[in-house]
This record gives structure tokens, C-alpha cells and sequence, in this order.
């Protein structure tokens, strides 16, 4: 049962925040959901948001300035909120990159995180959600994210190609097996064991693929972003796309940084690029 917090009338549709009792997280959790006006009750093509670490459901909606675009290409936008909340895990809120605020969307296999922190399967319990109580058509969904969430979006992407058919990223932690974000956060939620965590990390994933996205993966990334060399890695994953014999546009933009001046500056392009792979307003057959 979804319990409405808030609505805005918005580009003459609505931009929504949600309240809803999670089975998997076992925690009451909140997302945003931007839905365009249509002009029938047809199923509307829907995109996943995943934010970056600090962020809540409130961060794309607020900052993004995705609305505008969405509303004339007829997709629906949910971003959920970034981890469980009030887990009372000891600590949870003590650094800003791990815990509270940084679910890293997986399911934590570790006491006692593995409680509450299984942000992987509260995405596929939201999917279900909003299929069913929302506009949603579950033929036409896509996914992206930042950073953090970038990293969510290529992983959950790649997990199931079947699911998500249109993926995209800005600045994602595109091999968190080998940065300090990542080996913090799988150290803490899934244990020393360094196997567990190449199941998690996009270019482990990607290079073992085989061309899962044949329409191609956008990914943006600012040079003036001052996470860059240490935390990122994106030439990774663009290695492993070239394994993959994955089409993938990376574009390098000189001078933007990691904030949302960068990804407002580039969500028109996303949009556009996941309405394309997923037929706009169109029905699915
Ligand atoms: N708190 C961190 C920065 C955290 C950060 O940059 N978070 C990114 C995602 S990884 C974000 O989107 N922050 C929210 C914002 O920019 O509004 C710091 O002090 O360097």
C-alpha cells in the first residue's frame, strides 16, 4: 500500500513523493515519482533513478531538472531513497559513505547489516510496486543513476538485461572493486570475501557479458569531477565494454564537476537516449 506524503502539479503533470511499508527492507521507505500527463490510461514507459551517496529521494527531483523533458517525451520518474532509514544498525550514521545514506544497492550478506541493508531486491519489490499501482508499463523499463547510483543502475542493469532494456550513468563508481568507496562498503556489507564482491561490480560484470545492450550505454563524465581518478574508473568499464563487444558512448566533458550543475547539464541527452531504446509514448506490442 503506497501512502501519498505529497503532490505538485508539475509541466502539467504531477511530481509525487511516497510512503510504503517495505517487506524486504522490513522499514517504512520513501520515493519520488514523477508521472507526465497522458491522455489516456495507456501504461507510460517508466526510468529508474538511483542517487549518490548522501542523497535521498528528494535529491534527482529537486536538483535534476528532469521534469520538463520527461513530461514532453511521456516518461514516468521514480528515484527511491539511497538506503533503509532507522535501521539502528550502531554507527549507521556515523560516515557519510557507508551506512545510512549509502545502500550501494546490494543486499548486505553481513550481521548486522544484512537485516535492513538489501537495497538490490528493494528496487526489484519497488519495480513490482509501481507496476502495479502506477502507470507503469513493466515491458518498458529503464535505468540510470550517479555515482553511487550510476554504479546501481549499470549492475542492476547488467544483472537483468531482461528487465531493465535501456540503461545510462554520470560519473558512475564503474569498479568499485578497486576503489575506496566500493572496498569500504562490500568490506562492510558482504565480508572479506573479495569473490562476493566482483558479482557487484560493473565492469567484472560487463566484461562478462555479451553485448547485453545492443542499442548502446550512455555514460557522461566531468573531468573537472574531483572524484575522478581515485573513485571512478570509468576507462574499467569502457575496457570491459570493448571485451563485451558492448556499444558504449562515453563522453568526457572538460571542466564539470560531480555535482548536479554537471547532470542537469546532460539529462536532456539521457532522456532522450532511454525514450529511443524504449519506444516514447508509444504502446508496447
Ligand atoms: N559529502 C561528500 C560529497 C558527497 C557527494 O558528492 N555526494 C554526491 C553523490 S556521490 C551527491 O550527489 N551529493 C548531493 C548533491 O550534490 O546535491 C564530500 O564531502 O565530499
Amino acid at each position: 500500500m503506497l501512502e501519498l506524503i505529497s503532490e505538485h502539479s508539475c509541466f502539467g503533470g504531477v511530481q509525487r513523493f511516497y510512503k510504503h511499508d517495505s517487506a524486504t527492507i522490513g522499514l517504512p521507505m520513501r520515493f519520488s515519482v514523477f508521472i507526465p500527463e497522458s491522455k489516456d490510461d495507456a501504461p507510460l514507459p517508466a526510468l529508474f533513478y538511483l542517487a549518490g551517496l548522501t542523497c535521498t529521494e528528494e535529491t534527482f527531483p529537486i536538483k535534476a531538472g528532469a521534469q520538463r523533458v520527461a513530461a514532453e517525451l511521456g516518461l514516468i520518474l521514480i528515484s527511491p531513497d539511497t538506503s533503509p532509514r532507522g535501521a539502528g544498525v550502531p554507527g549507521e550514521t556515523d560516515a557519510w559513505d557507508f551506512g545510512a545514506g549509502a545502500g550501494f544497492y546490494i543486499d548486505a550478506t553481513e550481521a548486522p547489516w544484512s537485516k535492513h541493508y538489501r537495497m538490490e531486491s528493494y528496487l526489484h519489490e519497488l519495480r513490482g510496486l509501481v507496476t502495479q499501482e502506477l502507470p507503469v508499463d513493466a515491458a518498458r523499463l529503464g535505468i540510470f543513476g550517479h555515482s553511487m547510483g550510476g554504479h546501481g543502475a549499470l549492475t542492476l542493469a547488467l544483472k537483468r538485461p531482461d528487465v531493465f532494456r535501456s540503461v545510462s550513468a554520470f560519473a558512475p563508481i564503474a569498479a568499485p572493486t578497486r576503489c575506496p568507496w566500493g572496498k569500504k562498503a562490500f568490506g562492510g556489507y558482504l565480508g572479506a570475501d573479495q569473490a562476493a564482491w566482483r558479482k557487484h561490480d560493473a565492469s567484472e560484470l560487463m566484461a562478462a557479458a555479451s553485448t547485453p545492450f545492443p542499442q548502446g550505454i550512455l555514460i557522461d563524465q566531468g573531468l573537472g569531477d574531483k572524484f575522478l581518478a581515485e573513485q571512478l574508473y570509468p576507462e574499467a568499464f569502457e575496457e570491459a565494454c570493448k571485451q563485451a563487444a558492448q556499444p558504449l558512448q562515453l563522453r568526457r566533458h572538460a571542466g564539470y564537476d560531480h555535482g548536479y550543475y554537471f547532470i542537469s547539464s546532460f539529462i536532456e541527452d539521457h532522456l532522450r537516449f532511454h525514450a529511443a531504446n524504449l519506444g516514447g509514448l508509444r504502446r508496447s506490442a
